[in-house]
């Protein structure tokens, strides 16, 4: 077929008298072995051209093929009929088309399109595990389009997503597809993929319009910011649906926080965090009624999952419970898994189709991760201002392991005359709202934060992340990092450390370097520490001092003890500093700035 579209091209406008009408393979074979020097030129670029066809045969699906000689069976139908061996041609073609078409059978052409769809889900590093309850797997979406045309998504809903975005990450790729067909679902992908819109979409879509049966779906977010945060995405992308998305403000005022049968049941979305909800249906009687859910989500999974004072996963059997709806889907989204909650959604939620997008508890690629070594406490404050003088481009968060801290550091920087604030969870409600809202719109430059915003937070076109206090885990990092390098944008992030911070030191260089960054050679070769030693740093974060300046005074005398040390070291002589570690620190930290 190649060889005869080549002699078609290669003779187009040439006449041929009915005897040199020989079958076109023949005749090509001829030309060949009697070749003029002009015919050698046509010989040539015919065969130009015939590896050029075989190279995009190679690269093309089986089905593209049959698409593509589909659309040459149509173009050669004008050329035919300029000559008869045209004509024969195209006869030719269709045979082989019919032939085709009895070779790949309609399943035949299924498979192909499957085998498409697996080699984009490898593109898009998108692993599906399969498990032995979980149902068929719905194929990826390629673009918003498809949610019209194969889920009869409504015009609305997609126009308001294509008014935010182009095209679906590829956790909405699988995502979408798996909850709209209501099945549960347990995902875990990159900080700042779009997972949020990933269980938005199909929640707006089944829910539709609003109705007087109370609330249909349940988001469940660690914090009250990513509720709120989740709740304007909602708005967002239901605009006109008039569907209702409520966030709990209060639950101590009696009024304003009935949500039960008799209440007037006007919403439709509630998100909200365990607390909030575990507090209400602990009410007699119960102030909220979430007998109509049909829809539950955990976003940040491994975070509702960490053990605290009040275990989350006792708060989740008492939500579920009161979810008592038997066809509800649960959804769960993380960027990043423990064996804890693979466990318990195991067992919990065993038909849910499970997928993966990248690394598992990988750091986003598009961070220009960096550790630096400080030395000490004041090192810390040193190389934050140094970065300050080099010129830090706004917006920048800054983590600290505890509020006192970020109280410290407040001080410090605003004194540097820094358009500087804080947030923790011992500010009011009203405050918090005023900072992030401060923040988003560029009044705040830098912002100091506790492990509070490290998760789910989406603050657009953050250029840097500071780890000022080490993270307490690699997955306390992935997260604090993750909150710049979102949604493909890229971003840096410093992390400061100390003597102090060994326990973690090698898991998280290791993690720069799978994510492509680079880390001295040393820290990859360190000791592993141990889980009791990683799981102390994880209760309780190390002892630091005081974030402060140390008046010029002071460092004269710690310059002058440091000098002292060195000599009596010289000398052989036990050192004053090893009897007092910060001390030792410190100076470190002024030598290595
Ligand atoms: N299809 C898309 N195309 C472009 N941007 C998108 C798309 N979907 C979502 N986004 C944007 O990406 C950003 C991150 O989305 P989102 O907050 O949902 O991330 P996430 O995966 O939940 O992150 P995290 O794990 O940190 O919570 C948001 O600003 C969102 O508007």
């Amino acid at each position: 077929m190649i060889a005869n579209d080549l002699f078609r091209k290669l003779s187009c406008g040439a006449k041929f008298s009915n005897k040199n009408r020989l079958p076109v393979k023949r005749k090509l074979e001829n030309d060949n072995a009697a070749c003029l020097p002009k015919s050698k030129v046509c010989i040539k670029k015919e065969k130009d051209t015939d590896y050029k066809v075989n190279a995009s045969i190679v690269t093309k699906s089986p089905v593209a093929d049959i698409e593509d000689m589909q659309i040459k069976s149509e173009d050669s139908s004008s050329e035919d009929s300029e000559s008869d061996v045209n004509k024969s041609d195209s006869n030719q073609e269709r045979k082989q088309l019919a032939q085709q078409k009895k070779i790949l059978p309609p399943e035949k052409i299924e498979l192909n399109n499957l085998l498409r769809l697996n080699r984009l889900r490898n593109q898009h590093k998108i692993h599906v595990k399969k498990s032995r309850h979980s149902p068929k797997v719905p194929n990826i979406i390629e673009s918003f389009d498809q949610l019209s045309t194969d889920y009869g998504v409504s015009s609305r809903l997609v126009s308001n997503i294509m008014s935010c975005y182009s095209a679906p990450t590829p956790v909405q790729m699988q995502a979408i597809p798996i909850l709209l067909k209501t099945h549960s679902l347990h995902a875990c992908a990159p900080t700042g993929s779009g997972k949020t819109a990933a269980f938005l979409i199909p929640i707006l879509h089944h829910l539709k319009k609003p109705m007087k049966c109370g609330f249909r779906a349940l988001i469940v977010c660690p914090t009250r910011e990513l509720a709120k945060q989740t709740q304007r995405e909602a708005l967002r992308l239901g605009e006109e649906m008039n569907l209702r998305t409520h966030v709990i403000q209060t639950v101590d005022d009696p009024k304003k926080s009935d949500y039960s049968f008799a209440s007037g049941r006007n919403y439709d979305i509630l998100v909200t965090t365990p607390n909030r909800i575990c507090y209400l249906l602990s009410q007699s009687p119960p102030k909220i009624d979430l007998t109509n859910i049909q829809w539950v989500v955990i976003d940040e999974a491994d975070k509702l999952f960490e053990d605290s004072k009040n275990s989350f996963r006792d708060q989740l059997d008492t939500v579920l419970n009161a979810c008592n709806n038997p066809s509800k889907t649960i959804a769960l989204f993380s960027a990043t898994q423990t064996r804890d909650v693979n466990l318990w959604v195991a067992k919990n939620v065993p038909n849910r189709i499970r997928f993966s997008i990248g690394l598992i508890n990988g750091a986003v690629e598009l961070v220009e991760q960096k550790l630096l070594f400080t030395g000490s406490e004041s090192g810390k404050l040193l190389a934050f201002r140094e970065m300050v003088a080099q010129g830090l481009h706004p917006p920048v968060l800054v983590f600290v392991q505890s509020k006192d801290r970020a109280q410290q550091l407040f001080t410090e920087l605003i004194y540097d005359g820094l358009n500087v604030d804080i947030i923790h969870s011992d500010r009011t409600q009203r405050e918090r709202d005023n900072v992030v809202r401060g923040f988003r719109e560029g009044k705040i430059w830098i912002l100091i934060c506790t492990e509070l915003m490290s998760r789910g937070i989406d603050f657009k076109g953050v250029n840097l992340v500071v780890n000022y206090d080490f993270p307490p885990s690699t997955i306390s990092y992935v997260h604090r990092i993750g909150r710049t390098g979102r949604a493909g944008r890229p971003g840096k992030a410093v992390t400061f450390f100390t003597k102090d911070d060994t326990v973690n030191l090698k898991s998280i260089a290791q993690l720069i370097k799978s994510a492509g960054g680079e880390v001295p050679d040393y820290m990859l070769q360190l000791h592993g520490s141990s889980k009791k030693a990683r799981d102390n740093i994880k209760q309780k974060a190390p002892k630091r001092a005081t974030i402060r300046t140390i008046p010029t005074f002071e460092l004269q005398q710690l310059q002058r003890k440091k000098r002292f040390v060195s000599k009596s070291k010289g000398k052989n002589k036990p050192s004053m500093v090893s009897r007092n570690s910060s001390k030792k620190s410190a100076s470190a930290g002024q030598s290595k700035l």
